[in-house]
């Protein structure tokens, strides 16, 4: 089979898939295509060919538009550009559009489960906020000390910051400083409109002009690069960030206290500014109305929050079992429990615990609890967790997923445990992204 790479054919989009794409084939072939809508034709760019089944590709040049297309609000993630707005081309209408396909596609093939998706927007005082909603960034310092975003499936930094998703003001000279070479931005901006900014040191095996990785000082790739051949040497960083993203890195706080607060149902929080909130600065309190509703707990019934954070969920269904229940939120960061056990002092009938929700669950007496959360990180709860979950066997779950892949295998395993999805809400969490947030209501 022939290398694509470099190629440029010219194709009519279909449907999308997940990860922000088109699907369109070629000659047998299917290429998924970024940068263009269903329907239109395109002369598409193949950025990487692994030689399987399917490359990856970019739409470069549109020939025949759709009608949901406008002129794109993100001018860093164009062709050749970053991952961060891969939709802001689209209406916002069409975008949630193209989330709810990916959504009813997913929990069809991967749960069986035939279901019509309407993504909604997250309300902002009645209104949608298309641009200023992230509350938090994660930005890149390359190796002149620019602060930035790594370029799609790569390594290399773009300090092109004008990217629409950050609330208003929180890029603001961030482009004017030099920061140190290979460390890592943490950029927040907390319930009270306070910036805090902190840098993450560079990791341990950071080396600047490093082969492998032009962020770190290596030329380009010659022809074009954005074009992968094999493509091991992405492979390679990207498995490197992903690593060193999870290891623990010194950090300095450059503006700010460090120390966001958020407010969600009038309760405040304080937390490290590093530390996990949802991104929209509206989801927190969209969520957990919902969690809310659903749960219904009653008074003097015992709940669960599982991958519990600050305990945001925890406090809503506290409020619901009162005095005389009982809540266990269970969280794997130390910092997280020791926030969140602090802004819920006055419920003392919440206990929330630093453990891995694995291990917390199969030590746990076979009891049921009346309603469980769950609010997984991005590859879902899996088949241990929601096994040993439904011999618990407790009445209602509220399951959260913010990739629709492993949402719907998580679905799918509820399933098949004897659960029924009886209610499904879908939020357009992140505005202009392919990305989009899902919650399930299942009762046995
Ligand atoms: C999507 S966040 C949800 C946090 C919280 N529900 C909120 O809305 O603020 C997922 C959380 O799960 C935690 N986590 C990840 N893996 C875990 C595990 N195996 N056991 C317990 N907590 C975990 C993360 O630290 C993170 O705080």
């Amino acid at each position: 089979m022939s290398d694509w790479s470099g190629e440029v054919f010219e194709v009519r989009l279909g449907t999308p898939g997940h990860g922000g794409f088109c699907v369109a084939r070629h000659e047998g072939r299917v290429l998924f295509v970024r940068h263009g809508l269903p329907g239109e034709l395109v002369r598409a760019l193949v950025t990487e060919d692994r030689g399987g089944s399917f490359c990856r590709a970019e739409a470069i040049e549109i020939l025949e538009a759709s009608s949901d297309r406008v002129d794109a609000i993100c001018p860093v993630s164009g062709p050749g550009g970053a991952g961060c707005c891969d939709f802001s081309f689209a209406t916002p209408e069409a975008q949630r559009g193209l989330k709810a396909a990916v959504v009813a596609e997913q929990l069809r093939r991967l749960a069986g489960w035939e279901k019509d998706i309407v993504v909604e927007p997250i309300p902002v005082d009645g209104a949608e906020a298309t641009r200023g909603w992230r509350s938090r960034m994660r930005l890149a310092v390359d190796a002149d000390g620019r602060a930035g975003v790594h370029r799609y499936r790569g390594s290399e930094v773009i300090t092109d910051l004008r990217c629409p998703q950050p609330m208003t003001g929180a890029m603001a000279g961030i482009a004017d400083r030099k920061w140190t070479p290979g460390a890592d931005l943490v950029v927040a901006v907390d319930g009270e409109g306070q910036r805090h900014i902190v840098e993450l040191a560079p990791p341990a095996e950071y080396a600047p002009g490093r082969r492998g990785d032009r962020a770190h000082g290596r030329r380009g790739r010659g022809r074009d690069d954005r074009v992968a051949r094999g493509g091991a040497g992405d492979r390679r960083s990207a498995v490197a960030r992903r690593s060193a993203a999870s290891a623990v890195r010194a950090e300095t706080v450059v503006e700010g206290s460090g120390r966001a607060v958020q407010y969600v149902e009038g309760r405040r929080w304080e937390l490290a500014a590093t530390g996990f909130w949802q991104p929209h600065y509206a989801a927190a309190q969209a969520y957990s109305d919902v969690v809310a509703e659903w749960a219904y707990a009653a008074p003097g019934s015992s709940a669960w929050d599982l991958y519990s954070g600050v305990g945001v969920f925890a406090a809503r269904v506290a409020e619901q079992v009162g005095p005389t229940g009982s809540v266990h939120g269970v969280e794997s960061a130390r910092s997280a429990v020791a926030d969140g056990a602090e802004a819920l002092r006055d419920l003392p009938w919440i206990e929330l615990r630093a453990e891995r929700v694995e291990r917390w669950i199969a030590e746990q007496p076979y009891i049921a609890p009346e309603v469980v959360v769950l609010d997984p990180p991005r590859a879902g709860a899996g088949k241990e967790v929601i096994a040993a979950l439904a011999e618990h066997a407790p009445r209602r779950i509220v399951h959260i997923g913010c990739d629709p892949a492993s949402f719907a295998r998580d679905i799918n395993l509820y399933r098949a445990a004897g659960y029924m999805p009886t209610e499904l809400r879908a939020f357009d969490a992140f505005p202009g992204t392919h990305h989009v947030e899902c919650l399930a209501l299942l009762e046995l």
